[in-house]
């Protein structure tokens, strides 16, 4: 079982930690999203040097390319990418619906041609549990069925619904093939209706999993839909077990997470954005290729303290971007991924402190 400890609880916001086969992890915690066995543009002694404790993979990628065969030749993705920290693995529910072509989804699994080839697969629960133990990932999420949006309550109950028996599927052959060398996280739907968060959390606890995740948010709702989501669920899950927030999201998004008691973010955003030129600062974003830093000899922020921050200026990397140069998308995503990691670090130790009411009003002071 997981040995995850609340270490301190300040209003909703949590301290915590727990243990992996590849190490501890403390939260708040920010997974950068490694897709196909690499975090985009860095190195794995890079991404230890801004902090990343553990990073996100994804099972549908993998298993299309370069496929358990070649990865089981290394007894999973640490030793074949380098990286010996904990990994998380997606189930590949989402990426099925975002990449797949002529998908099918039937009670068995997901019927889908591969978006590289054109070959046809059945991704059943229990296939996609296979995979992710194949791929040796210290943390394995249960393939469920992530909603578009809009949808019909009808539809949100159905899609919930299926994810529960799925899940339940998940468990049993996870129980029969590994027993606990890695965590199994179950995830919970339901759409944008209370009630049905509400019955998709019941259900999911019900057949018990080391930690949970919210899923099915981030999926193109309102704001203040995806937060009102998130704050009926947060409260119905386990204090002492990890809360996972799937594919979420911007800084403000990540404070106002934490602030209800979420534990665990993944999103794309500080490596997307960092090849589209966009930074993160505390003042909020700037777009590097904005002509007003052809002669800006300031780091991208002053207060980070980020490899690409101590040694280049906006200008030089502003330059280094209109020039399409390889190493703009490598320092963007340095400082990126470092803001990222680092806000998260803040948090945890302002809620260490018992100051995160004040860290959160001074986070928002900073971006008027
Ligand atoms: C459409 C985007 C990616 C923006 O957001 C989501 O889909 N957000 C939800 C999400 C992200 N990753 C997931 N993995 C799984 N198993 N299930 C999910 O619901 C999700
Ligand atoms: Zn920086």
């Amino acid at each position: 079982m997981i040995d995850f400890k609340l270490i301190v609880q300040s209003e909703n916001a949590r301290a915590g930690e727990f243990h992996t086969a590849h190490g501890k992890i403390t939260t708040p915690v920010f997974m950068p999203v490694g897709t196909q066995a690499t975090v985009k543009a860095l190195t794995p002694e890079e991404l230890k040097e801004v902090g990343a404790q553990i990073i996100l993979g994804n099972t549908y990628h993998l298993y299309l390319r370069p496929g358990t065969e070649i990865v089981g030749r290394f007894e999973g993705l640490h030793r074949f990418m380098h990286w010996e920290r904990p990994i998380l693995t997606d189930s590949g529910g989402f990426q099925v619906f975002s990449l797949a072509k002529l998908r099918k989804l039937t009670e068995k699994g997901y019927q889908f041609q591969s978006h590289i080839d054109g070959s046809r697969h059945l991704f059943t629960p229990e296939k996609s549990i296979e995979v992710q133990i194949c791929l040796n990932s210290d943390i394995i999420m249960c393939l469920d069925q992530c909603l578009e949006y809009p949808a019909t309550h009808e539809q949100a109950v159905e899609a919930l619904e299926l994810t529960t028996r799925w899940a339940q599927r998940c468990k049993e052959y996870w129980e029969a093939e590994t027993g606990g060398l890695n965590h199994l996280f179950g995830i919970v739907q339901g759409g944008m209706f209370t009630d049905l968060r509400q019955r998709s959390a019941e259900e999911i606890m019900g057949i018990d999993f080391p930690g949970y995740a919210i899923g099915g948010l981030s999926v193109g709702e309102p704001k203040e839909l995806m937060m009102e989501m998130a704050a009926h669920t947060l409260p119905l899950l386990p204090a002492d077990r990890p809360r996972y927030i799937m594919g979420v999201g911007t800084p403000e998004d990540l404070v106002e997470l934490v602030d209800l008691g979420a534990d665990m973010f993944d999103c794309v955003m500080p490596t997307r954005n960092a090849r589209n030129g966009q930074l993160f600062t505390e003042r909020g974003t700037i777009n590097i290729c904005n002509a007003r830093f052809r002669e800006d000899e300031g780091p991208v922020d002053t207060s980070c303290s980020c490899y690409t921050c101590r040694h280049y200026s906006r200008a030089y990397l502003r330059h280094l971007y209109t020039a399409r140069e390889i190493l703009a998308y490598r320092l963007n995503t340095i400082h990126n991924v470092h803001y990222y990691v680092n806000l998260v670090k803040e948090m945890r130790e302002a809620i260490l402190a018992g100051r995160f009411d004040r860290f959160k009003k001074a986070f928002y002071s900073k971006r008027q």
